[in-house]
């Protein structure tokens, strides 16, 4: 049944702004907004909009693009438990992972100069590659280009020249010295090699060459996504902003991006300086912007807005629609001497605070500029002196980070079948999330009778993991220890857990990763992280809620914690360890403290230590600090 466009109403949530509404039903438009404006909330409505009232009908789909694998997972997620019946129309996945697919499908449509006889490698050169390369290009290039090859940045090269560079369907003479070089890249490390090597900026020139070259795959693409979204949209490189212009910027598709120019936290990896400007002027878009605040309350919002100014003058103020529930101060500034006595100060508040409010671990978090791996060691040890745990959601799993791995939907779906396997019954949200997921990799998923059949092969399935857990106890009754042989153990379940689920079957159909290397990645990520947890506990029902590990206060850097939101902020380190590059690029470096001051709702405390060093890097950070008079504690 479709809703008339004018009786539509927001799901899950009371009310949008009045530009938001107006940025719903608009066309081709940029939206850009604050932190905790509600831009990716804003993307799952105007989804709901577009599927409910009938404007994407199927078999249309929703393209939507983000950068990280976590923001795609969480967009999809919104649009799941809001609109599961049209989830399958909104395809969530990042830039990269878009661009590969196409190459992987359509190569065969390169013309011939481009031809790509076999496979290829993944591969990023480094920067000694890079300048290797024109070094020894400018020695080799013909007269005329001498200079200008000389004059090129090596760290501008991948990203500012080879990103935006439009291949030819049959390579010309080269008239400048950039068009040389970036010619000769190609020549060496992809025509002259039969299985080349390229990285994500070649796959993306390769795929927009395939689409360029073909007008029929350019119309299914476009029939098939009549609605283009892009998240995070300041992040956007130029590679990326080319391939979208030149597939998407047309009448038939209607494309919508969102973002904050003052979030822009992605610029040393070559994203435009102002992808919004660009777009409104190339696709005609619509600017729209928001002002409201979803997230933090007054005090934090005024204390954002400070930072917003020094980022642009023309900041809107932005209005809180939070109403404060702490009293005290809201944003303290603790200054310690050494970092013994920080771990120990922060874990003992939260341990009280958790106490007295009752809130759950994941409603603090604690957040550095960057190495929080040197912090992770002291707040562990304080968090556990205080019976909580810290989880490092910046930690290498495999090839994963932590964060990465309890986002993605194909572990999940493992974890999940561990948990029902383990528990009988009372699972009822986890029994809804796996029967869904296996839903969308059935083969008949299409098919009415799919939810009964998976089903039943699940309880099946269920039944003899049961037993299998019953017949494998992981403490040694007899001697009250965990018994070590965690490896074969780890092998034995993923085994099953895998055939279960029709690993290399799911993999190639690329229901739950967009590239099939990807999901054995995340696989091995899982074996890795299971075998480590299944040391630790001691008995199956206990093995799910150790992998997921949610009852424990996250340390992360403040690129990971983009998009995401705390009740209670410890921003650890403000000081020129953490901040050492402050001065190197101030924009950059204030904008990604404002990323991380604006994951606050309700509290956000500084700390800083003299055992670490001193501030001098980043008095500017400081001076507007006590401007807004952030009360400054000296806690020993
Ligand atoms: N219209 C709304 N009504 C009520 N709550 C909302 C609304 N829009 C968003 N929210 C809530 O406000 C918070 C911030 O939303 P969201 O994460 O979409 O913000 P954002 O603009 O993407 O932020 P950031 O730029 O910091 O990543 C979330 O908790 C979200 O659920």
């Amino acid at each position: 049944m479709r809703t008339d466009p004018a009786d539509w109403r927001p799901r899950d949530i009371d009310d949008l702004e009045p530009a938001a509404w107006d940025a719903l039903r608009a066309g081709t438009a940029s939206v850009t907004a604050g932190p905790g404006a509600g831009k990716s909330e804003f993307l799952a409505q105007r989804a709901g909009f577009l599927f409910e009232t009938g404007l994407c009908r199927p078999p249309q789909q929703i393209l939507a693009i983000s950068f990280k694998r976590v923001a795609a997972a969480n967009l999809r997620r919104r649009v799941r438990t809001r609109l599961p019946e049209h989830v399958d129309r909104f395809a969530s996945m990042t830039f990269d992972a878009f661009t590969k697919s196409i190459v992987d499908r359509f190569k065969d449509l390169l013309p011939p100069a481009w031809t790509m006889s076999g496979s290829y490698r993944i591969g990023f050169a480094n920067q000694a590659e890079v300048r290797d390369f024109l070094g020894n290009l400018a020695v080799a290039a013909p007269e005329g280009f001498r200079s200008g090859v000389y004059g090129i940045r090596q760290n501008e090269f991948i990203n500012n020249l080879v990103g935006p560079y439009e291949l030819e369907p049959e390579p010309r003479e080269p008239t400048t010295a950039v068009d040389y070089a970036v010619q000769q890249w190609w020549d060496q490390k992809y025509r002259a090699h039969d299985v080349p090597t390229v990285d994500f900026v070649m796959l993306n020139r390769l795929a927009e060459l395939i689409i360029r070259s073909s007008p029929q795959l350019r119309r299914a693409l476009t029939a098939t996504y009549p609605f283009v979204f892009v998240d995070e949209f300041q992040d956007t490189t130029y590679a990326q902003y080319s391939f979208l212009k030149s597939v998407f910027a047309r009448e038939s598709t209607t494309v919508t991006v969102v973002g904050d120019r003052k979030q822009r936290i992605m610029g040393w990896a070559g994203a435009l300086t102002d992808a919004f400007a660009e777009f409104d002027h190339d696709f005609d878009a619509e600017p729209f912007e928001l002002t409201w605040n979803f997230r933090s309350t007054r005090e934090l919002v005024e204390l954002q807005h400070r930072f917003a100014t020094r980022l642009d003058a023309d900041t809107l103020p932005q209005l809180s629609q939070v109403a404060s529930q702490v009293g005290g101060a809201p944003v303290q500034i603790w200054s310690f001497s050494t970092t013994g006595l920080e771990a120990a100060s922060i874990a003992a508040w939260i341990a009280a605070d958790i106490e007295q409010s009752g809130r759950s671990p994941a409603d603090y978090a604690m957040i550095a500029r960057q190495r929080v791996a040197d912090l992770e060691p002291d707040l562990a040890q304080a968090l556990t002196a205080q019976g909580l745990k810290l989880r490092n959601d910046d930690a290498l799993v495999g090839d994963l980070r932590l964060q990465d791995l309890l986002k993605d939907d194909f572990a999940s779906l493992l974890i999940g079948l561990v948990r029902l396997g383990a528990t009988r019954g009372g699972q009822p949200q986890t029994w809804r999330e796996v029967t869904t997921t296996l839903t969308r990799i059935s083969p008949n998923a299409r098919n009415r009778q799919a939810g009964s059949i998976t089903d039943d092969t699940l309880s099946h399935f269920l039944a003899e993991l049961r037993s299998w857990f019953a017949a494998t106890p992981l403490k040694d009754a007899t001697i009250g220890q965990v018994i070590d042989f965690t490896d074969e153990l780890t092998e034995t379940l993923v085994d099953k857990l895998t055939a279960f689920v029709n690993f290399d079957n799911i993999a190639q159909k690329r229901v739950l990763a967009d590239r099939p290397e990807d999901l054995a990645v995340t696989l091995n990520a899982f074996k890795i992280r299971l075998a480590n947890v299944l040391q630790h506990v001691e008995s199956w029902d206990q093995v799910a809620a150790a992998f997921i590990d949610d009852e424990a206060v996250p340390l992360l850097t403040i690129h990971r914690s983009k998009g995401l939101e705390y009740h209670t902020v410890f921003f650890v380190g403000l000081d020129d360890d953490q901040w050492w590059a402050h001065a190197r690029d101030t924009i950059e470096s204030t904008m990604a403290f404002f990323v991380g001051v604006s994951r606050a709702a309700e509290r956000l405390i500084f700390t800083q230590c003299d055992q670490r060093g001193s501030t001098n890097n980043i008095t500017d950070l400081y001076e507007v600090l006590n401007q807004a008079q952030v009360p400054y504690v000296r806690m020993g």
